[in-house]
């Protein structure tokens, strides 16, 4: 029998009146995310972002219902710079959830700054780390990432995938890196499509008025490629947007009442 081939699900949009209220259900959907997770395999592993969203997961900060020793955490993308340097999206991250609460060190998986002379190298090792997580315990072709959070930049990229880059078109590679982004710092790596296309749940955070063109173009007019309507994750996966009202403001899209 023929396999059916099912289209991917259409994005939930989820529009808060405040940047508080936002924080506030972000943190209680990446607890029920956890949970699913756990409760199934005993672990939860999630990408995250840098840029603007790390700020957005303090609702995590102090809440009971976290299990932070089996949170595997990885870097939806990185920049190629030591890891506490004022650029880096892990210092980001430490600086605003890891620092504050319990998580084991060995859980958050960082780039090896040993390798930044040989970029191929870096982001061969990054997949390495990958592969170790899943591979052996998944044996997918893909990763399968419980979550990944992402931020969508002005001109539309997303982790370190920008609009008109060779690496947009990248099949089989679950890392890769790139050398000249439009956005300093030009050297980066970042996960590609195949493996933010196979989740289980993506999610993008975007807040304030200076997002809305651009959310607008996104959302209402995916056809132009932009590379955060690229993110259209396989079925049953499932894409979410939690926007503030600024950032929603021009979007013909309707929203998707929150519901856990
Ligand atoms: O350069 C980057 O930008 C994006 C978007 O950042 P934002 O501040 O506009 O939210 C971010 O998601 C990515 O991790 C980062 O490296």
């Amino acid at each position: 029998m023929a396999a059916v081939h099912h289209p991917p699900n259409p994005p939930a949009l989820h529009s808060f009146e405040s940047v508080d209220l936002l924080v506030e259900s972000l943190a209680a959907f990446v607890v029920k995310a956890q949970k699913e997770a756990i409760d199934k395999k005993g672990r939860f592993t999630i990408a995250l972002s840098g840029g603007s969203l790390p700020k957005m997961l303090k609702g995590l900060i102090n809440n009971p219902a976290v299990k932070w020793d089996l949170w595997q955490v990885f870097y939806a993308d990185e920049r190629v710079v030591p890891l506490d340097d004022p650029d880096s999206n892990h210092l980001l991250c430490t600086q605003e959830l890891f620092s504050k609460v319990p998580i084991p060190k060995e859980n958050i998986h960082t780039i090896d700054v040993s390798l930044f002379d040989d970029l191929e190298e870096l982001s061969d090792a990054y997949e390495k780390e990958l592969i170790r997580e899943f591979a052996q315990k998944d044996a997918a072709r893909f990763p399968v990432f419980d979550l990944i959070l992402l931020g969508m930049g002005p001109d539309g990229h997303t982790a370190s995938l920008f609009p008109n880059h060779p690496l947009l078109a990248e099949e089989d590679r679950w890392v890769a890196y790139i050398e000249d982004s439009p956005k300093p710092p030009p050297k980066r790596i970042t996960l590609t499509y195949p493996v933010i296309n196979h989740a289980a749940r993506v999610a993008f955070v975007a807040a304030g008025a200076g997002k809305a063109d651009m959310l607008s173009k996104v959302l209402d007019h995916p056809e132009e490629g932009l590379p955060s309507s690229r993110v259209r994750p396989a079925y049953p996966g499932q894409l979410y947007w939690f926007v503030d009202a600024p950032a929603a403001a021009k979007l013909e899209l309707p929203p998707t009442e929150f519901k856990l």
